[in-house]
Formats: C-alpha cells, sequence, structure tokens
C-alpha cells in the first residue's frame, strides 16, 4: 500500500476554449471536473494501474464534500479529516493549442486542531501498513511550513520510505531537514530551491546533488515537454519522447512521481515508466487519469549519464 497525503486538496475544474484572450468573455466548448492535489492525484494514477494506495486529506464545506464524493464514486480509497473551512476549487483554462493556464486558490487554513488531525490521521493508516508515503502539494495557512518534515519524521518512525513533492518554502524547509527518499521538483522548482538559473543538463544535475547532500537519496526531475532527469548520489538518467501536443498538462507531474513508484525494476526502468505515465497524462483532459493501455513506455528513450553540456532541449 502507498498512502499518499495532501494536506491542501482541491476540485480541478478544467475549460476548453479555442484560444484564452485576457480581459475578452470567452465561451468554453466543454468543462472537466476532477478530483484534485497532487497526492489524491498520485493515488488515483496508481489505483487505476491496479497498485494499492490510499488517499489521507482535509475536507471541508459543499466543495470538500463534492471532491469525498467524486473519489468514492471512483473507487479511490480515501480518509478525509473534517475541517471547518471551504475545499478549494482550482481552474485550468485549457486552449487548443496545448497552452495549459491554471489558477489554484489558497485553500482554507487549518485550525491547530485540524493539523494534529491530519497526522493522527495519516499516523493511523500508516500503521495499517504502508510501503512507500508520498506527500505533496502546496501547504495551506496553518500547516506550518515545516509539516512535510513532521511527516517525514511518520514515515521514519515507521520505516516507510518517504516521497515528496512540493514547491517554495515547504520544500526548503524538508530539503534542508534531509529526510527524503525521493524528491520530484519540476525543474523550476528546483531552480527556486538552489537560488539560480538551471540552463543545461550539468546545471540540473549538480543542483540535484546539492539536495542529495543534505540528505535525500533520490532526485526525480521533470522538465516538461524534455521528460525527465533522475539524479542520485553517484548516477543520472534522462528519458523523454518525441514533441507531442498536449490537452491539459495538469496532473502530468503527478502522473510522473505515480509511474515512478509503480515500477519495480532498475532506476533507468523506473525513470522510463515514469515519463511514460507522464506523456500519456497530457494526452488525457483536464487531470484525468489515463488508462493502463494508453502508456506506451517503448516511446521512452532512456540515456545514462546525459552529456552535461547539452540543454534538456537537446537531449
Ligand atoms: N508538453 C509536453 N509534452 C510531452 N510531455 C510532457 C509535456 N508536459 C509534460 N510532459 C510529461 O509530463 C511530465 C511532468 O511534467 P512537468 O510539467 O515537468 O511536471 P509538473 O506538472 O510537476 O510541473 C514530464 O516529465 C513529461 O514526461
Ligand atoms: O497544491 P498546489 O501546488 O496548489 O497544486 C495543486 C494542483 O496541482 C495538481 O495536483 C496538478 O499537479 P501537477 O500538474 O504538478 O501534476 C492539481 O490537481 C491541483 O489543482
Amino acid at each position: 500500500m502507498i498512502v499518499t497525503l495532501t494536506p491542501n486538496p482541491s476540485l480541478d475544474r478544467a475549460l476548453d476554449v479555442d484560444r484564452l484572450v485576457p480581459g475578452e468573455v470567452l465561451r468554453a466548448d466543454a468543462v472537466h471536473v476532477h478530483p484534485g492535489g497532487k497526492g489524491i492525484n498520485v493515488t488515483r494514477a496508481l489505483v487505476r494501474h491496479g497498485v494499492a494506495s490510499r488517499a489521507v486529506l482535509p475536507a471541508g464545506g459543499a466543495d470538500g464534500a463534492r471532491l469525498v464524493e467524486l473519489l468514492a464514486s471512483q473507487g479511490v480509497p480515501a480518509l478525509a479529516v473534517p475541517v471547518a473551512g471551504d475545499t478549494r476549487t482550482n481552474i485550468t483554462i485549457a486552449e487548443r493549442s496545448g497552452a495549459t493556464t491554471k489558477v489554484n486558490a489558497p485553500g482554507p487554513a487549518l485550525a491547530p486542531g485540524e493539523v494534529t488531525a491530519l497526522l493522527d490521521a495519516l499516523a493511523a493508516v500508516l500503521d495499517e501498513g504502508a510501503r512507500g508515503l508520498v506527500a505533496a502539494g502546496s501547504l495551506p495557512a496553518g500547516a506550518g511550513d515545516d509539516l512535510f518534515v513532521r511527516v517525514a519524521a511518520l514515515a521514519a518512525q515507521r520505516s516507510v520510505p518517504f516521497a515528496l513533492d512540493t514547491s517554495g518554502d515547504p520544500l526548503a524547509c524538508a530539503a534542508r531537514a534531509g529526510v527524503l527518499d525521493l524528491l520530484k521538483p519540476n525543474d523550476e522548482e528546483l531552480a527556486a530551491l538552489v537560488g539560480r538559473e538551471l540552463v543545461t543538463v550539468g546545471d540540473v544535475v549538480d543542483a540535484a546533488r546539492e539536495v542529495i547532500a543534505a540528505g535525500t537519496a533520490h532526485v526525480l526531475v521533470s522538465l516538461g515537454a524534455h521528460g525527465a532527469l533522475l539524479v542520485t548520489e553517484h548516477s543520472s538518467w534522462w528519458a523523454g519522447g518525441t514533441p507531442l501536443v498536449p490537452l491539459s498538462t495538469v496532473g502530468a507531474g503527478d502522473m510522473t512521481l505515480a509511474g515512478f513508484l509503480s515500477a519495480d525494476g532498475s532506476a533507468a526502468d523506473r525513470l522510463r515508466t515514469a515519463v511514460a505515465w507522464g506523456r500519456a497524462a497530457v494526452r488525457m483532459p483536464g487531470t484525468a487519469v489515463p488508462d493502463p493501455s494508453a502508456i506506451d513506455t517503448a516511446a521512452v528513450r532512456v540515456v545514462e549519464a546525459p552529456d552535461p553540456r547539452l540543454t534538456p532541449k537537446e537531449l
């Protein structure tokens, strides 16, 4: 069982438009509503691919109830901790060209007792038996920037490998504490973490190794259209495929992480699976999870020790 924690879940609403014109009234061709939030998406993806997983999340208000209902109706195992605030809705505007614009709401603040209840619920689910824990997404106000450090301690006490996908101060706090088996930033999040621009593959690998030196075992850096890099203390691999026109890139990073966690085998094979899952995700509208039949691992090329002088685009 892989347990996920999403401290700031969302209802994801995606509106398909021909072209986004700022300041104009636009008519959407279609609207997609999906359960959202990074850990929840990881659980949705794993379950769809037959890997046992359970999502732990706070939920409140009408949108929180809708989120819980959607998860139940889609057969996604979840433990929702009731909170007073209203669960947020995040909006995606997907253009025909493949460009995606996203507006994420801040989400409801958590009271101290709600944070404790969420961590207690997580500990109880971990005690039922877990082979991995994923914590992912932004933190709501009130959670404290060190929430993921507290979560890592729960995982460490139970010898459960801990993977994290977050950004900003919560990422910096957890990376500094060095308590992670796997960190999954995208290249922009990694650049913000190390405080410099990452232009070449070598720049990305060096930045990942800084994180590794602080105590993280694996760094999986997603590079959008240019695939992903997996970096360990002594090795690195890149994987990617031919260009494609995405329908929606929302949730692609979460699919990538889920793919990596779902796979057995060598690091290179796990990276290949991760990228194949990410590529399948961008072919789906909104935050929809692709079917196992949509995963094309054969279309993904893996390079061991990629040339550090190249930019990701040149790989
Ligand atoms: N435009 C795209 N074309 C092809 N694959 C993409 C595209 N955008 C994302 N992907 C795939 O999805 C993965 C995750 O995307 P990325 O945007 O890096 O993640 P995040 O959503 O975390 O920012 C990438 O590693 C890649 O495999
Ligand atoms: O918690 P954050 O950083 O606001 O992100 C939440 C959003 O991220 C998503 O999980 C998608 O994540 P990715 O596109 O990074 O895979 C959406 O479902 C959700 O709306």
